[in-house]
């Protein structure tokens, strides 16, 4: 059987040379990545179908076939046009897409794939397109849905929907997510609350109804545990001396935070409870990972302009709260020095905040968890399921006194707390798993025969039922 995963925003090689350094560049390619290679270890072969890239500032992607390597000879990367030679953001594909579905078609032509796998809107239109197209039935994994990026969106910055429109294309993004959701043989949500309340926003009323079992299957995602496990004993010397020489405080308890700046992982809520709670200033330390720069005090040129925006606020409030001394910015290059970098922490019992405004699911708590770390994490979206029953702490990320409480009570309960995170992580969240149960459900979709699609593809455009949407609220 041959499965293929459309996941056209790019990127994929064998070092994983961009993970994170981008925003299009995150969990959902490691998801993506890790189903792959656990179905191929189940004998099946898979083709991530992504976007060529030939850009000077993005080498690596100028090859049509790759693999991962040795260890993964069922799995290849297919890399095929899509608007042109030049790295794009994933905002800027719309347009693009019905050209990559005709490249899709042509590499497919002689022998058709088996079922698809469609990841996060743009994906999802893709297969809307090869279904009308091939026949071929497909499951959708949103891994992020527009209408609640939206919501918080407006309500943090508090910008028009125009703006906000004009610089992430809510518009083509809720309305192929619509259209995957109405076409896909069956979605696939991280969570049972990702499925009722994700897809359960106004915004996807009459594409899709949530309580429909027959539509659904909730399928949690895993952690590479050859990377991410609470054993430092193999941790290299030097890549260990490294990441120690940016700790100030290295026996301190810390509170670590490692998300991309983005404004919705909410890095700064976190700066914020830091500054304005004495206690929790005298009893830890702060440390940011943050990729790209070994010390931001040096200067922040080497991050993108978007990144700055994000990070100078946060070295101006911790300059005027006087706690310079007491954040460490620490630079892990790859997953691995991640996983290390978590290990160091976790031996002076520290915490791991995810602060996200809205967090889908959240592979960054569990991957800490397993290494060590006690959780300290947003009570909106996945994490309230993940850490349930007392396997971390919730706490709500616009409020930076509830942060605070929460982060003392993560540092004060760490035993307990650490035994838990790992325990939940071991027993629940393995790519092993997540492989077979996207295999059985192939398997099952198989059998039934594909759904057919409704009409026409239509032309994308949600804004009027955005407008409505807002005008409602
Ligand atoms: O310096 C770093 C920091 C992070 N990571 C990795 O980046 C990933 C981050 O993933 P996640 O915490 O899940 O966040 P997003 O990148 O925002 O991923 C999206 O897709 C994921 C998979 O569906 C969901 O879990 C998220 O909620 C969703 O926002 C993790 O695997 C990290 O190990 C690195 O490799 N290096
Ligand atoms: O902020 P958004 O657009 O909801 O994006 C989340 C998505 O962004 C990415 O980080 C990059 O596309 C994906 O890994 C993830 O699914």
């Amino acid at each position: 059987m041959r499965i293929v995963f459309l996941n056209p925003q790019g990127n994929f090689d064998r070092t994983d040379a961009y993970l994170t350094e981008h925003p299009d560049f995150g969990g959902q390619l490691v998801y993506v990545k890790e189903v792959a290679l656990a179905l191929g270890r189940l004998g099946v072969d898979v083709d991530i179908i992504t976007r060529r890239i030939r850009d000077p500032e993005w080498q690596g992607f100028e090859q049509m076939l790759d693999d991962f390597g040795q260890l993964a000879d069922r799995v290849r990367i297919v890399r095929l046009p899509c608007g042109g030679d030049a790295f794009l953001a994933k905002e800027a594909l719309w347009p693009h897409l019905p050209e990559m579905a005709d490249a899709i078609a042509d590499f497919y032509a002689d022998k058709a794939p088996d079922f698809l796998t469609a990841h996060y809107a743009d994906g999802g239109y893709l297969a809307v397109l090869l279904k009308a197209r091939m026949g071929l039935g497909f499951t959708f994994t949103g891994h992020s849905l527009g209408a609640q990026k939206l919501d918080k969106l407006i309500s943090s910055t508090g910008k028009s929907f125009e703006s906000l429109d004009d610089r992430y294309r809510f518009s083509q993004r809720i309305d192929a997510e619509r259209l995957a959701m109405a076409d896909a043989d069956t979605i696939i949500a991280s969570t049972s609350d990702e499925r009722m309340s994700q897809y359960g926003h106004p915004l996807y009323t009459g594409a899709i109804e949530p309580t429909d079992d027959r539509r659904f299957r909730v399928i949690p995602p895993g952690i590479n545990s050859a990377i991410f496990h609470a054993d430092s004993s193999l941790d290299e010397r030097e890549t260990l001396a490294r990441l120690r020489s940016g700790v100030r405080n290295p026996g301190r308890p810390h509170v670590v935070v490692a998300s991309r700046l983005d404004p919705k992982k909410n890095v700064a809520g976190v700066v914020e409870a830091f500054c304005r709670s004495p206690e929790l200033a005298s009893g830890a330390d702060l440390a940011l990972f943050v990729r790209g720069v070994d010390d931001p005090w040096a200067g922040i040129e080497a991050l993108r302009a978007d990144e700055q925006a994000v990070l100078g606020p946060i070295l101006d409030r911790i300059r005027q709260a006087g706690l310079i001394e007491r954040v460490s910015f620490v630079n892990a290059r790859s997953q691995r020095e991640l996983a290390a970098g978590y290990r160091l922490f976790a031996a002076s019992g520290s915490v791991f905040a995810l602060p996200s405004l809205f967090e889908p699911f959240g592979l960054a708590p569990i991957e800490a968890a397993a290494c060590g770390l006690a959780v300290v994490a947003t009570r909106n979206g996945g994490p309230s399921e993940i850490f349930a029953g007392g396997a971390g702490v919730l706490m709500d990320p616009e409020d930076p006194e509830d942060m605070g409480r929460a982060f003392l009570e993560g540092l004060d309960r760490y035993p307990q707390l650490a035994r838990a995170g790992i325990e939940r992580v071991l027993s629940t969240y393995t790519w092993d798993k997540t492989a077979a149960a996207y295999l059985e459900q192939i398997e099952t979709n198989r059998g039934i025969g594909v759904r057919a699609m409704e009409g026409a593809v239509p032309v994308l455009d949600a804004s009027r039922r955005i407008r409505a949407y807002l005008d409602k609220a």
